[in-house]
């Protein structure tokens, strides 16, 4: 079957891919950036084209701790073929235990602070750069655009040899950190490149919407490498092997394959199939005879006729501090481990203002990990959702809102939603050590009585008694809800949730909880304020320690990012008295401050303030 390039850019035909080869592999991994759980499922982690450089990118996908460098090294006319070669580097990560198969000079630029910075802009450091190579990818169109070739080319291992040794710069003596002869790279670079070429090419399947019909693999000899005074040497070797592995897609004969891309070097061995015959035992399970096959490319060709399907929303709620965001985090990573795609919409009290060039979103990203994307909300919430849909048509959606706010109301707003997701239910999290505050905040005894799912957490913090005194309150507050005692948020979702697959939203929950007699129907956070400190220089633990002991009863929640005199980072967590402070990720500190919420903060405004500039 030819190829059918339509696919790539629905609507508008690629023009004449052959006239730029290059720009082909771009479309393909422009289109799967469309459909994240599609872009998820198939292994990518992450894709950033260079500010720079037309045709690079730095790529992360699944399996690799890592970051791969792809850019367009070169294009040729070759008998009816054009032909991009793509260059391949494999940035490890500092703490990988691959780092150590890299050469010596490799593992120190690995240890520098800028390494991770200049990685991502890799092609404005050729030296650096040159040292995490490690093969090439190729793609080729024949001239009748009805065939495309995708291959990998890589040795099996790249061995540098260095002749003379390395001295310690900085020892008086001659003290070798690598002996004469002795190995100062051994690094499996196809292994690498291959986990790279297999995202591609199931991208390739992906995108054209259709496997391979040909595939050729053949091992030639390698070569091996030895450095020292007079250069660079490389001979060839019985201990490595330079493997090339191509796809072929469309209608290409094996002759026309084979021709244009093989290496000159002898073939020790090679394997061929061909369309109808079984896969290759070898690469029976490689995702690039499958990817056009995958499920959500139903909901993407719905998405081009214009009908949306409806992922299921899930409600969380919780008072300040209840373990919403514990309860959160095994959540999402159930979802992940299971392939699905999870929007987290949050509605935070105590939020910063936006930038302004996210003002045309109803919403603003606030992390996009692994399977997930946590957004703010920043507009109206139906806009929101169906901004949040539209880009990355999640499996599933949930809104977290904030710890004050009111969910009998928020089921009153999400009718109207209907048409766009599919209500699931309501959760919500108690915080079993701050069960009292429930006299003291009506929202707490209003969120109960909304839930469909309540989790009593921190169950640690309380006796047995006090548990079954509030267990018993709640079912006579909630008599519908499935109630789950636990500590730090931990529920297995699956006792908890439907898998997502109903069709029906769940109207019995919209019709029992929707009349609330007697309700004063305003939206209001029982008084609640927030106050947010920015702090831009370090503090001490002592002064620290000295406020979070000392705050006044009227703040509730403390949150926050504060770095510690000749410390780390850390995560400031503070519940009604409680408080933890625990180490914080310096790489993914963007701003320090700390969050308050309670009734009349002046106090502690001036409190934080003091702690700030001191
Ligand atoms: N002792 C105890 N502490 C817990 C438990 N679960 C969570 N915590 C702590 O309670 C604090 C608040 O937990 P989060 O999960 O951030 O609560 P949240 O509901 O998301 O808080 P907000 O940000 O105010 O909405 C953190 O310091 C947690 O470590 C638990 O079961 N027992």
């Amino acid at each position: 079957m030819k190829i059918n390039l339509s696919h790539i850019k629905p609507g508008v035909m690629v023009e004449h891919p052959a006239n730029d080869i290059g720009e082909l592999l771009q479309h393909f991994l422009s289109l799967i950036q469309f459909v994240p759980i599609v872009r998820f499922t198939i292994g990518w982690r992450g894709m950033v084209p260079s500010t720079r450089y037309h045709h690079c990118w730095t790529l992360k996908i699944k399996g690799f701790q890592g970051v791969f460098g792809l850019c367009l090294a070169n294009t040729e006319i070759n008998n009816h073929w054009s032909q991009a070669t793509f260059r391949v580097c494999y940035f490890p990560d500092p703490d990988e235990s691959l780092v150590e198969r890299f050469s010596m000079a490799a593992v120190y630029y690995t240890q520098q602070d800028n390494y991770r910075e200049h990685c991502r802009e890799f092609l404005d450091y050729p030296e650096m750069a040159a040292l995490f190579d490690v093969g090439n990818i190729l793609l080729a169109i024949n001239d009748a655009e009805s065939a495309i070739v995708l291959s990998v080319q890589a040795p099996s291992r790249h061995k540098i040899t260095s002749k003379d040794g390395i001295v310690n710069p900085t020892s008086a003596t001659t003290e070798y950190l690598l002996a004469p002869d002795e190995l100062d790279q051994n690094l499996p670079s196809f292994v690498i490149v291959y986990g790279l070429f297999k995202v591609i090419a199931a991208t390739a399947t992906f995108s054209l919407q259709q496997s391979p019909s040909q595939l050729i693999r053949e091992r030639h000899m390698g070569h091996s490498y030895c450095f020292g005074v007079d250069g660079l040497k490389r001979q060839p070797t019985h201990f490595v092997d330079d493997l090339t592995l191509s796809l072929g897609y469309g209608e290409i004969s094996m002759t026309d394959f084979s021709h244009n891309f093989n290496l000159d070097t002898p073939i020790k061995s090679s394997l061929q199939w061909q369309e109808g015959q079984p896969y290759p035992s070898i690469m029976r399970d490689v995702f690039w005879w499958n990817a056009h096959k995958i499920n959500d490319l139903k909901a993407y060709d719905k998405r081009m006729m214009g009908i949306e399907e409806r992922p299921p929303l899930y409600v969380i709620s919780g008072f300040l501090g209840s373990g919403k965001t514990s309860f959160l985090q095994h959540y999402l990573e159930h979802e992940v481990q299971r392939g699905r795609f999870v929007a987290v919409l949050q509605n935070e009290m105590g939020q910063v203002s936006l930038d302004g060039k996210l003002m045309d979103q109803s919403y603003s990203i606030t992390e996009l990990n692994e399977g997930t994307v946590c957004c703010s909300l920043a507009g109206e919430l139906r806009t929101a959702l169906g901004q949040i849909i539209s880009r990355f048509q999640p499996d599933v959606i949930v809104l977290e809102t904030s710890g004050a706010t009111n969910p009998l109301y928020l089921r009153e707003d999400l009718v109207p939603l209907s048409e766009i997701v599919r209500f699931d239910s309501v959760t919500i999290v108690v915080d079993a050590g701050q069960y009292r505050a429930i006299e003291q905040y009506d929202v707490i005894a209003d969120q109960i009585h909304a839930a469909d799912i309540i989790i009593v957490n921190k169950i640690d913090k309380v006796s047995e008694a006090i548990l079954q005194g509030i267990m018993t309150d709640l079912t006579k507050r909630n008599p519908h809800a499935k109630i789950y005692p636990t500590t730090q948020g931990y529920v297995n979702p699956r006792v908890i949730f439907s898998d997502g697959s109903e069709t029906s939203d769940k109207t019995r929950v919209d019709n029992q909880h929707s009349e609330e007699p007697n309700m004063p129907r305003k939206h209001h956070h029982d008084q609640l304020t927030s106050i947010k400190i920015p702090f831009d220089r370090a503090v001490r633990r002592g002064d620290l320690i000295d406020v979070l002991d000392t705050l006044p009863s009227n703040v509730f929640r403390l949150k926050g990012i504060v770095t510690l005199e000749s410390e780390r980072p850390v995560l400031v967590q503070y519940v009604a008295g409680d408080y933890q402070i625990n180490d914080f990720d310096s790489s993914m500190l963007e701003e320090q401050f700390l969050v308050a919420i309670g009734h009349d903060l002046t106090q502690v405004q001036l409190q934080l303030t003091q702690l700030a500039v001191v």
